[in-house]
């Protein structure tokens, strides 16, 4: 069953391009990584599918509903964001901006429950935010702030997880935590995950579906098996690379040079 379909997407910013004709079907409970350079359009791509931006009627189905057809909050119990940068403007602590996940689940003048509660706090163990609770989220490091970001998204208990480079600002032992814990949520839960990500060898690592994009265009799509080769990365980032077997995994394991 495809969790997400996308037929025909064309998006441009004034009169500028970027989207052109893509066509894309997620099945549920998939892991998907969106690679491409700078500037590819990864990013337009997944605001499309989170409707930040607008997509053209019939463009975009979640679940097999037309995506513009959802009210807002329906759309947020059914899709969370991770996005590249977020900025706060307030001081809100760990805590306050995770159970600002619950929201989509909260009626309206009505308080917290104890089992917002309850998922705000697993969420944040599971992030490793927990004990990070109380404080302010403007005083965190990026990789904590971006940690805490990511367990809002978990609390919104999402089937679909849409994350902008979440593994950025991570240092190396939090990059394989935070990839461990979604690839564990999407296997565990079915959620269905997509994410952009740059570094192709973690994309090759928890991936079932890699989509390469190349100005605004899908070049390719499917296992690394398939699609990662010496050719589609020169082709696609215009750099030399060779792929060797990973000793470890197995898998494919690409080295620039
Ligand atoms: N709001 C905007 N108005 C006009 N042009 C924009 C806007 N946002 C992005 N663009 C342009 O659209 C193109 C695609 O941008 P996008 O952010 O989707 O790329 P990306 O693949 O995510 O890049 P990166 O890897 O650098 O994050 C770029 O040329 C960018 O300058």
């Amino acid at each position: 069953m495809n969790n997400v379909e996308i037929k025909n997407l064309n998006y441009s910013y004034v009169n500028k391009e970027i989207i052109k004709d893509i066509s894309l079907s997620i099945s549920h409970g998939s892991f998907n990584c969106i690679l491409g350079p700078n500037g590819s359009g990864k990013t337009t791509l997944v605001k499309n599918i989170v409707k930040l931006l607008y997509p053209s009627k019939d463009t975009i189905y979640i679940s097999n509903k037309e995506i513009n057809e959802y009210k807002r909050k329906e759309l947020s119990r059914k899709i969370a964001l991770v996005p590249q940068s977020t900025i706060i403007e307030y001081d809100f602590t760990v805590e306050e901006i995770v159970m600002m996940g619950r929201m989509p689940y909260q009626k309206r003048f009505k308080t917290e429950t104890e089992e917002d509660y309850l998922i705000v706090k697993e969420s944040m163990i599971k992030t490793d935010t927990y004990v990070l609770k109380d404080r302010f989220i403007n005083n965190l490091s990026g990789g904590e702030k971006q940690r805490a970001i990511i367990a809002r998204a978990i609390a919104q208990e999402p089937q679909v997880l849409v994350l902008d480079e979440p593994v950025s600002y991570l240092d190396i032992h939090h990059q394989v935590e935070i990839m461990k814990l979604i690839k564990k949520l999407s296997l565990e839960k079915g959620i269905t995950v997509i994410t952009i990500l740059h570094d192709v060898n973690l994309a090759i690592e928890y991936a079932d579906n890699i989509v390469l994009l190349k100005d605004g265009k899908v070049y390719s799509s499917g296992s690394s098996e398939n699609i990662v080769n010496e050719k589609s990365i020169k082709e696609v980032y215009d750099v030399n690379v060779a792929v060797i077997k990973n000793p470890i995994t197995g898998s494919k394991y690409v080295i620039p040079y």
